[in-house]
């Protein structure tokens, strides 16, 4: 869901600058600034996790949920409920598509990237090296007592 704040800063610009939509101002990017680094893991999609209107934003968001990312940790903001984000977004990333993923604030990819890296298991390992999720530690040993 877009946070309200962010909703109707973007309202704001949308009306001071009508034209300003075909390239970002330094207000909407300041924003999506803002909006990348809301939490650890900032996800742009279509529709909303519980409800995702889109089969690729669905897949990234079952891949997120199958590493236990914690909804504490995911902020998602619904580009099909404001069409200046979801043009700005792909400016702001230089991503042409919907989803798009942010990691500490630092753009990942879309679908098919996080898909390929769940694959190699690099995904697993960014997400540990980013404090998103916690390391497993190995099953502690059956201990016998021999005595
Ligand atoms: N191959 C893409 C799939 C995503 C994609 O193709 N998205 C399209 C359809 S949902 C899109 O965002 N088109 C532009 C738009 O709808 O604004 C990926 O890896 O993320
Ligand atoms: S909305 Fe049609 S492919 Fe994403």
């Amino acid at each position: 869901m877009f946070r309200p704040a962010l909703r109707s800063s973007f309202a704001v610009i949308r009306s001071a600058a009508p034209f300003a939509h075909r390239h970002l101002s330094n207000e909407a990017r300041s924003l999506i600034q803002k909006a990348i680094t809301a939490r650890p893991i900032v996800l742009f999609m279509k529709g909303t996790p519980q409800l995702p209107e889109c089969g690729f934003s669905r897949a990234v968001v079952q891949v997120l949920d199958l590493h236990g990312v914690p909804q504490e940790k995911m902020q998602t903001y619904n580009v099909l409920a404001d069409a200046e984000l979801r043009s700005g977004i792909k400016e702001f990333s230089e991503w042409p598509t919907i989803p798009q993923l942010y990691v500490n604030g630092e753009f990942l990819g879309g679908c098919d990237i996080l898909l390929g890296m769940h694959q190699s298991g690099e995904l697993e390992k960014l997400l540990i090296d980013s404090g998103v999720i916690p390391e497993e530690l190995p099953e502690p040993q059956q201990t016998t007592n021999s005595s």
